[in-house]
């Protein structure tokens, strides 16, 4: 597998957001170290998640960006896109990996080292673990478990590591320090007033 980036941009479908000029703003910073995550709401059509997913993948493109499907795999196999990302309610990991292939890229959200290893043995290439702290931007979540449990799953796998949940800048030092290979991120960057800038400064923060 080519190297993982380091800052993975979720995209944000709320309404009244506009995913499509902030991956574009993400893009123009962080080029080829961005991996771009496509997440629609539920209750989004398989039509609307192609669409969008075809569009992230066209800008991905142009900047040798990785562009991944949350949830929707088939929508990730349609528009050729670098592979995805399952948790608790979507396919079983060893699944997953039946329907990518053994090269595509494949993420499975993880919070303890137990079920964590069991990801990595089933196929995942790397995990999102949290959330790390508390976020505004998904509910009905478990405590935040902070940079500590973060170094806890860091200890147990040999995969990539991608802190998630309430991710800023100013908090990437403690979930690097922690053994965190990157970090995905929603609101940091899809409600800066300056998503370019926003983008910039997670980046130097991860390249400290
Ligand atoms: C990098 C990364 N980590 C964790 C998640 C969460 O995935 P999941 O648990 O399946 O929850 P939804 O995003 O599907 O609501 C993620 N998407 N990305
Ligand atoms: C999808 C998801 N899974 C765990 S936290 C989260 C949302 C992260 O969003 P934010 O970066 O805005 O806290
Ligand atoms: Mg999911």
């Amino acid at each position: 597998m080519p190297s993982l980036g380091r800052l993975h941009l979720i995209t944000d479908t709320r309404p009244g957001r506009d995913p499509l000029a902030v991956v574009r703003a993400a893009l123009t910073v962080a080029h080829a170290d961005l991996v771009v995550q496509v997440r629609v709401g539920d209750s989004a059509t398989d039509r609307e998640a192609y669409d969008l997913t075809r569009r992230v993948l066209a800008l991905c493109a142009s900047y040798r960006a990785t562009c991944l499907v949350n949830d929707r795999l088939h929508v990730a196999l349609a528009v050729g896109a670098a592979g995805g990302h399952v948790g608790a309610d979507d396919l079983p990991v060893a699944a997953a990996r039946r329907v990518l292939g053994p090269t595509g890229v494949l993420g499975a959200t993880a919070r303890a080292p137990g079920p964590a290893r069991e990801a990595v043995a089933a196929g995942a290439s790397y995990l999102g673990v949290g959330p790390c702290h508390t976020t505004s931007t998904k509910t009905g979540l478990p405590d935040p478990i902070g940079p500590a449990g973060v170094r806890a799953v860091v200890d147990a796998v040999d995969v990539p590591v991608i802190a998630i949940g309430g991710v800023t800048a100013a908090r990437v030092p403690a979930l690097r320090a922690a053994g965190a290979y990157g970090v995905a991120v929603v609101g940091a960057v899809s409600t800066a007033a300056d998503p370019a800038r926003a983008t910039a400064e997670l980046i130097e923060a991860l390249t400290c």
